[in-house]
């Protein structure tokens, strides 16, 4: 429980931090040991807008809960546009350093509005400290930005010194607009819970002299992320950190078609639209509470159980996985999911000659000396039983000299078609650690080639109880049985019971 605690409501402390000669405001609540969430604001606003979040004790008593406000915004230093390059990738740098200077390891990201772009590009240069993403009305999606409102802004980043585009920019932080962006969409039922303290002091801050331009340059730079969301997506797709939507749906500036197409790269998604508007915890805060609770319980629940213990190692370094094989890497990461977060590098390591177990705990040895902190390898054997094991650690030479095809014919002159795929992942800490061996293994048999040969000597494996080559079946059913499943599953305990997992 957190020490912060009174009552009912948890206690929120305000303070400030230099980042680059700026000071950075941030409001903070729940205990530092707890995982931490990171909230986004959007704009017109601040850190304000997660004033009932903070409070929350469902959330703070096992959550540990940091708002900051960007630079420009709210009670943050606001140097004029040419003292700073209001950007979304220089919003970005700072809030990674003010992340860093907190000395906050791994965290979810709670992003809204200007929070989508600034939390993605976080993610991209670090996808290993990211352990979920919480999205309310925030865009990584063309069709999120397809409606009456971003053509205007589309004409403004076509001709920014327009005058018709200029007032167009102008109208957006008149005391009006921000009313009617807390205010839109929200049920007539609902509207008395919007509490006026939201965009009477968003429009303070809007109203100190040099914002405007402020809100100009920055909104003109939001024209760099529709470039951007390819490359977002493809970390969605590649890191697959679990997600939570939750959208107001009557946004008319981030309406629910922004909200969809997250379905089509996230595996591990929650979603939920609320008949509200913009700025969606205004009116659904306890809803959306809840549901955070019960999302972050269910996805970091690894993390609890080893933040609880003292004597478990948290890695302050990520794991690197090495392997020449793309394939491999490929299979590895859709085997693993988000469960784990791995650093790739491509290296082909030089392999020993002997038993399975000794040549992988060599790459392995030789991998951490290389890295110099936790490594991963992984060695694959296809082992034909009538060859006593053979051409187990060496297949990868016989395929090269022989094709699947004289694969098989190895076997010519033996009955016994049998054999097995053997899996070796080797794991050390370091250069000092002794490196661990998991196996895995699927028996099956070697058949003339069938199936497509973009992987090794798939094609002429057909494991057992299955009709189909490796090569042949879907790779979401090559995932569920193979050799490499298996060995990871036993990489992911191990991992998980000594801190490493997300
Ligand atoms: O059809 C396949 N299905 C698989 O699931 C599979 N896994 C590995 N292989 C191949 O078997 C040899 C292992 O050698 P190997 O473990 O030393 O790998 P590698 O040298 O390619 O990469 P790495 O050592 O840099 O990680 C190489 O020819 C790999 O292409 C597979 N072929
Ligand atoms: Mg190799």
């Amino acid at each position: 429980m957190s020490t912060t605690l009174t009552n009912s409501t948890s206690t929120i402390r305000y303070n400030t931090i230099k980042i680059d000669n700026q000071d950075i405001f941030y409001r903070e609540s729940g205990d530092k040991k707890n995982p931490t969430l990171i909230l986004l604001h959007g704009f017109p606003s601040s850190s304000h807008q997660y004033r009932h979040l903070l409070a929350d004790t469902h959330l703070t008593s096992k959550y540990h809960l940091i708002a900051p406000d960007y630079i420009g915004y709210g009670q943050s230093s606001m140097p004029s546009t040419k003292d700073f390059e209001y950007t979304f990738d220089n919003l970005s740098v700072v809030t990674e350093k003010f992340i860093k200077a907190l000395s906050i390891e791994k965290y979810s990201l709670y992003v809204f509005d200007y929070g989508a772009p600034i939390g993605y590009r976080l993610a991209l240069r670090n996808p290993e400290r990211i352990q979920s993403f919480i999205v309310q009305n925030g865009n990584a999606y063309d069709e999120g930005i397809d409606n009456a409102f971003w053509s205007n802004v589309k004409k403004y980043w076509a001709e920014p010194t327009k005058q018709e585009n200029i007032d167009f920019v102008l109208g957006l932080i008149t005391p009006q607009t921000t009313q009617w962006q807390y205010l839109n969409g929200v049920q007539e039922k609902d509207k008395s819970l919007v509490a006026p303290d939201g965009y009477v002091s968003d429009q303070y801050y809007l109203d100190r002299p040099g914002n405007g331009e402020i809100q100009a340059q920055l909104l003109f730079d939001y024209g760099t992320n529709p470039a951007k969301y390819p490359a977002f997506q493809q970390y969605f797709r590649q890191y697959q950190p679990p997600m939570l939507i939750v959208w107001g749906k009557n946004d008319e500036i981030f309406p629910a078609e922004g909200a969809y197409p997250y379905k089509r790269d996230l595996k591990n998604l929650e979603f939920h639209l609320f008949e509200t508007g913009h700025f969606t915890l205004e009116t659904h805060h306890q809803q959306i509470s809840t549901l955070i609770n019960q999302f972050l319980t269910k996805n970091l629940n690894n993390l609890n159980i080893n933040n609880n213990n003292p004597n478990i190692e948290m890695s302050k370094n990520p794991i690197v996985f090495i392997t020449g094989n793309a394939k491999k890497l490929e299979e590895v990461i859709q085997i693993l999911g988000s469960s784990l977060t791995l650093e790739s590098r491509k290296l082909d390591l030089p392999e020993l000659q002997g038993e399975p177990e000794d040549i992988s705990k060599e790459k392995c040895r030789l991998a951490a000396k290389h890295v110099g902190g936790p490594v991963l390898i992984e060695d694959t054997c296809l082992c034909f039983n009538a060859l006593q094991g053979l051409p187990g650690p060496y297949v990868k030479w016989f395929l090269d000299k022989l094709k699947p095809e004289g694969l098989y014919d190895l076997l010519a002159a033996h009955q016994d078609k049998t054999g097995y795929a053997l899996c070796n992942f080797a794991f050390s800490r370091g250069p000092d650690d002794e490196p661990i061996v998991f196996v895995g293994r699927t028996n099956g048999t070697i058949v003339p080639p069938r199936g497509p040969r973009n992987f090794g000597w798939d094609p002429v494996f057909q494991p057992e109880g299955y009709t189909e080559t490796y090569a042949e079946m879907d790779k979401s059913i090559k995932n569920t049985i193979s050799h490499r499943t298996k060995s990871l599953e036993l990489v992911k305990n191990y991992l998980f019971e000594h801190g490493y997992g997300n």
